[in-house]
This record gives C-alpha cells, sequence and structure tokens, in this order.
C-alpha cells in the first residue's frame, strides 16, 4: 500500500499534491500520511495478534502530537525517554498505564511526573537510578514498577552509532550483574519488580539478532523466578528496520518478526511489549524541499537544495542513505545528471547524496527525501539559525499543518543581552 504515490504527473500525500501543501506553507516541510501510519501501526499490531502485547510506539522517532494522536486511537502505548516526550504521550491521549519509561539518564523530576501520571513500567538501567527511584517512589508513598534493561551482549543495527546492545555500550545492565540488580531491587520498599526489558539497536535488518536475544532473556526469566522474583512483562524494545530504497538488505516484515517472537515466547507467560519507532514512522513522512541552485564544479555538479543537516540528520550523522526524486514526474524522454545534493551550511558534512543520478532538475524545482518520517524532524535544531521545518499531516483529501515554522522573531524572543 502506497500512500506517498505519483497521479496526474505529480507526488501525493494520498489524495493531496505535495505540490499544494509547498504553495501554503513553503518549504523545506515535513509531510506525513495519517493513513501510512495507522497502516503501519496496524500491520505491526496484527503481528502480535493472539498473544498478550503491548505495543508501545517508541516516542523519540517521531514525536509529534497529532503523531501520538493518530496512533493513541489505535490503541498505541509510548516508549518515552524523557519528561518532555512523557508530557506529549499523556496529552495525545495515552493512558499512562500503557507508558513504559526508558531511558540511561532519567532525572527525579521525570521519575516524579512519571509516577505521577501511574506509568506502566520504569525500564531502569542501572543500580544508582534504581536507588533514586526507590527514594522518589517513597516521598510520594507509592511503589514503582520497574524492569531492568539488560545487556545481552548482542551486536545489532544498521551502523555503529544506532547499536546498543553490545557490551561495551552504554546502555543496560551488564548480563553478568543481572540477577545481583533483580536481587537488589527485591529488597527495596519502594520499587516492585514487573519484567525483564531489552532493546539491542536499530535499523536492524535480520531476524538474528532478535532471536539471539529473546532466547538469552527467556533462559535469564527462568533463572530469575527461579530466585522468588515474579516477572510478566518481557520487553524487546524497537529496533526493526525499514527499506530505505538503496541496495542494502531488505528488513523482515513484521510478520516475520511476530511469528518469530510467537514462537520463541509462547511458553514464557508474559506480557510482551514492543517498542517500535522506525518501522511505524520512517516510510510515513517525507522532507519538501525546493532546488535554490544548480551548480556547476570542477568535477560534478551540485544540486544546492533549501533543506540542510539541521533539518535532516541522518546522513551527516550515519552517512545514512535516502531515495530523493523530483515532486513532478519526469516526462518519458527525460535527462539524467549525477549529482552531489547539498545544502546551506557551511559543513561539508551538509551533504545529503554523493553521486547520485536522477532525472535532470532546475532552480525552483521541489524535491521529495523520502523515508524522513522517523528520526527526521525529532533531531532537527536551528543551527545556522534556520527556523525549525513545519510539519504537515494530511488525511484522504486534507492536510494540517501539526507544527508551524517558527519566525527568526520567534527564534530570537527567547534570547536575552544581559544587562551588565
Ligand atoms: C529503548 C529504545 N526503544 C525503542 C527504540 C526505537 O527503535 P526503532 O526506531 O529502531 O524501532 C529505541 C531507539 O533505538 C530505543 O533506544
Ligand atoms: N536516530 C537513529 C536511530 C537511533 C534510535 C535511538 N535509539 C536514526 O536516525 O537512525
Amino acid at each position: 500500500m502506497r500512500h506517498f504515490d505519483f497521479k496526474n504527473g505529480e507526488l501525493h500525500a494520498e489524495d493531496v499534491a505535495l505540490s499544494r501543501i509547498v504553495a501554503e506553507v513553503g518549504t523545506p516541510v515535513y509531510v506525513y500520511s495519517s493513513a501510512t501510519f495507522e497502516h503501519h501501526y496496524r500491520v505491526f499490531a496484527e503481528s502480535f495478534s493472539g498473544i498478550d502485547a503491548l505495543v508501545a510506539y517508541s516516542v523519540k522517532a517521531n514525536s509529534n502530537i497529532a503523531v501520538l494522536a493518530t496512533l493513541a486511537k489505535l490503541g498505541a502505548g509510548a516508549d518515552v525517554v524523557s519528561g518532555g516526550e512523557l508530557a506529549r504521550a499523556l496529552i495525545a491521549g495515552i493512558p499512562g498505564d500503557r507508558i513504559v519509561f526508558s531511558g540511561v539518564g532519567k532525572t527525579r523530576a521525570e521519575m516524579a511526573d512519571a509516577l505521577d501520571a501511574g506509568i506502566k513500567v520504569f525500564n531502569v538501567e542501572s543500580l544508582p537510578e534504581l536507588r533514586a527511584l526507590n527514594e522518589v517512589a517513597l516521598e510520594k508513598g507509592l511503589i514503582a514498577p520497574i524492569s531492568f534493561r539488560v545487556n545481552p551482549d548482542v551486536t545489532a543495527g544498521g551502523h555503529e552509532k544506532i547499536s546498543t546492545g553490545a557490551k561495551e555500550n552504554k546502555f543496560g545492565i551488564a548480563w553478568s550483574s543481572a540477577e545481583d540488580a533483580y536481587a537488589e531491587a527485591a529488597r527495596l520498599p519502594g520499587i516492585r519488580v514487573v519484567g525483564v526489558d531489552v532493546h539491542i539497536g536499530s535499523q536492524i535488518d535480520d531476524l538474528a539478532p532478535f532471536e539471539a536475544a529473546i532466547r538469552k532473556v527467556a533462559s535469564l526469566i527462568g533463572r530469575l523466578r527461579a530466585a522468588g522474583h515474579k516477572i510478566h512483562a518481557f520487553d524487546i524494545g524497537g529496533g526493526l528496520g525499514i527499506p530505505y530504497g538503496d541496495n542494502s538488505r531488505t528488513p523482515p516484515p513484521p510478520s516475520e518478526y511476530g511469528a518469530l517472537v510467537k514462537r520463541l515466547t509462547s511458553d514464557l507467560d508474559v506480557q510482551m511489549i514492543f517498542e517500535p519507532g522506525r518501522v511505524i514512522a520512517g516510510n510515513s513522512g517525507v522532507l519538501l524541499t525546493e532546488v535554490l541552485y544548480v551548480k556547476e564544479g570542477e568535477d560534478r555538479a551540485f544540486l544546492i537544495i533549501d533543506a540542510a543537516m539541521n533539518d535532516l540528520l541522518r546522513p551527516a550523522l550515519y552517512d545514512a542513505f535516502h531515495d530523493i526524486e523530483p515532486v513532478r514526474a519526469p516526462g518519458p524522454d527525460f535527462q539524467s545528471t549525477t549529482y552531489d545534493i547539498v545544502g546551506p551550511i557551511c559543513e561539508t558534512g551538509d551533504t545529503f547524496a554523493k553521486g547520485r543520478e536522477m532525472p535532470t532538475v532546475a532552480s525552483g524545482d521541489l524535491l521529495a527525501i523520502h523515508s524522513t518520517g522517523a528520526y527526521g524532524a525529532v533531531q532537527s535544531s536551528q543551527y545556522n539559525t534556520r527556523p525549525l521545518v513545519p510539519e504537515v499531516m494530511v488525511r484522504g483529501e486534507a492536510y494540517r499543518v501539526i507544527r508551524e515554522r517558527p519566525t527568526i522573531a520567534d527564534i530570537l524572543k527567547t534570547e536575552r543581552l544581559p544587562d551588565w
């Protein structure tokens, strides 16, 4: 099912021509398809039909409250990593008891807010964090439900900067200390152990690391139960990859992932928790940008576009591939040119593609940068005092601006000249 497709020679999001949105909102602009978000959520959730499962969408992938509200209506929970994400999830209508709180550096204030919201579980990543949470809970006269995020020492993920499950990564409790950590948790009056959590990486294109992690955790659950802990939940994290349109391996579909999880966990008697981010959001959005200039360099042609690394960081940070194509379909006898596609920022890393062959374009043409619904807008900054990119949500024939473009005055409003 393609909700971003060409109709009448123009790229559409559902039934809206992207050029219409640009005419109103300008470029750069992120455009999301609500039907795609819903479709991806449903396909993912249906992969786990028949088992006790909570799909806690990983808010970090795309945290716009309109996105969260779209998923909330389908019954999604949320995986949050900050007080800000928690606030977004609650405002969007995701109930506290469907929210899990991950992250290595939760502050006491964030813990207090999450306790007040009655969240389902804290995924605790260290003993100092556990002790702090115990104190915060006791101060409130509450008991904090926890899983430990354990580090299974499984390497996975599309890039070393997004691999999280190996022992040299900062995440989780070391595998060899996991049982001691559970023993300490059992002694703390403000803590109630409910489960085990892992998250091994992102953009994973192979089921083998998931299988390895599940098998390790399954055996850990057995040992924890033998030691008297009540383990009700197994959070397998997120990480399932998506096709980005390059030549790398195509990740398995959620149905295969679901079948694997069902097969390996059927006799564990736990609720399975999933924290998918990219697989829901990634291909639900595009970044639209205008070609500012075509610059003929000595040995190559540069397309200078009005989006930059501050708007979409993935290519600069991870050498990530994103498919880029003109919004207006080229005619049947079109020419191709090989371009380096770059933004206006004063950094060599401000490069979206090198040596990319595509239909020849000219100044003023619109381009769509695909697969930017996840880790796009959320990772943007105002570097070079470039206002954050607006976001638009399409639903059928309608569209709405779901985050406005700040003006330069808006940006400057938050800064102060000191009075000395
Ligand atoms: C703890 C945790 N859960 C879930 C996710 C979502 O990952 P993905 O977008 O790869 O599904 C991440 C990011 O990698 C994460 O760190
Ligand atoms: N931000 C990364 C994924 C890391 C997810 C956070 N654990 C990306 O764009 O691919």
